[in-house]
């Protein structure tokens, strides 16, 4: 059995060695003829995978260890006969944990403001839910809209109150492209324009669903703070759009160890039911325990602003994608993806002591 897998899976080794001669290749660079004399393709997000990339290989199985599936021709590759699995919810406690992590960062004040700042969420699928859990838990007045979704515990309004009454929005949304409520360019011009001045602005989940060219002209007339962690151009960026955001970092919202290493055993356990193997193995067993931090009798509003620093520095990761500017003004393919390759995977909070988050 031959598995070509991206370098950029985590635990392949101890999931896969045992059950397949393993080659790894960049995400973003695999071809056809890597393919041949494959039984079966392991992939992130970075790999468009189309029936013309299995064309005349033995690849049977297609697993991608990540929640979205917008690279992945769903469609042509049934018709093809060849099984596709993905991960979802596999990373969304760390992808909740960043859009937490960059509020407090730039609205520190935000920790006990109690219900006078409104969080909205666009989107109320496995992240935006873990969000609304976690934003509730630091006192914030939380919104979402979801056309398929409503959330007991939180408020459910149509986008365009949504829209008017945040501070901050976050969205979680797949991409896609047709459909009542397709989301290519969701956040455009008239978007803009329905929102508060000062609302700001997360976006983790894919990059085209927001206008690039509509949110520079909105930042223009006002000033709003905007977070990306994904790109319109993704994996290219440039100084014209990093210098108008408040934090930029390189599509590594979701990149925890716990979320990347779930993600990869979903994938296993897909693997192993196709191929009709044992699946035994359990990603906790690889994981080193840290320390305690959080104390399980305080609530977590009054401990999360001072761990911060321990939990995740997200500055750190903004200036390392800054810092990749090169002489044309622009944040490059070979840059952001030596980011992602060479990540210090951060670790859930459940981990250093609060098992409830
Ligand atoms: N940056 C990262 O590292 C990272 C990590 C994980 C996921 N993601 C992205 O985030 C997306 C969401 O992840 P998820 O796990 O919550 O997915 P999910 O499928 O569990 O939930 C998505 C939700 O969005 C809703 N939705 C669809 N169209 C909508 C619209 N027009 N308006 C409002 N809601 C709409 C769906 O009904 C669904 O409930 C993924 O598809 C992926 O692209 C990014
Ligand atoms: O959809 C997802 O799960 C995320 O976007 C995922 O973290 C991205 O995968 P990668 O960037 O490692 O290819």
């Amino acid at each position: 059995m031959k598995v070509i897998a991206d370098e950029n899976l985590a635990l392949t080794d101890y999931f896969f060695a045992d059950l397949a001669e393993i080659d790894y290749r960049a995400g973003r660079g695999i071809q056809a003829e890597d393919l041949t004399a494959a039984n079966a393709l392991l992939v992130r997000s970075v790999t468009k995978v189309t029936p013309a990339l299995l064309e005349g290989s033995a690849v049977e199985f297609v697993g991608s260890a990540t929640i979205g599936t917008d690279h992945i021709d769903l469609a042509g590759l049934a018709t093809n006969h060849v099984e596709v699995t993905h991960a979802p919810g596999c990373n969304a406690q760390a992808v909740a944990e960043y859009v937490v992590t960059a509020i407090l960062t730039l609205q520190p004040e935000r920790v006990q403001a109690g219900t006078d700042f409104c969080l909205g969420i666009v989107g109320l699928g496995n992240v935006g839910s873990r969000l609304a859990q976690l934003a509730q838990r630091l006192g914030w007045r939380v919104i979402g809209t979801d056309p398929n979704v409503q959330l007991p515990e939180i408020e459910n309004l149509s986008f365009a109150q949504l829209l008017a009454e945040s501070d901050a929005i976050s969205i979680h949304v797949p991409l896609t492209h047709t459909g009542q409520h397709a989301t290519y360019h969701l956040f455009n011009t008239q978007t803009f324009e329905q929102m508060k001045p000062a609302c700001l602005l997360i976006n983790s989940a894919r990059g085209e669903v927001v206008s690039e060219q509509a949110l520079l002209n909105d930042i223009a007339k006002t000033q709003r703070p905007v977070v990306l962690d994904v790109f319109e151009h993704e994996p290219i960026i440039s100084r014209n759009l990093l210098d108008h955001l408040a934090l930029a970092t390189p599509h590594i919202a979701g990149y925890s160890l716990e979320g990347k290493a779930r993600g990869t055993q979903m994938v296993y356990q897909a693997f192993c039911q196709h191929f009709k193997r044992e699946a035994s193995k359990q990603f906790e067993s690889q994981l080193a325990d840290m320390p305690v931090l959080f104390n399980l009798k305080q609530p977590l509003s009054t401990q999360l602003l001072p761990l911060l620093p321990q939990l995740y520095n997200i500055r750190a990761d903004d200036q390392a994608l800054r810092a990749g500017l090169n002489k044309d003004g622009m944040v490059d393919a070979a840059h952001f993806d030596y980011l992602r390759k060479t990540y210090p995977l951060r670790r859930e909070w459940a981990a250093y002591g609060d098992q409830s988050f």
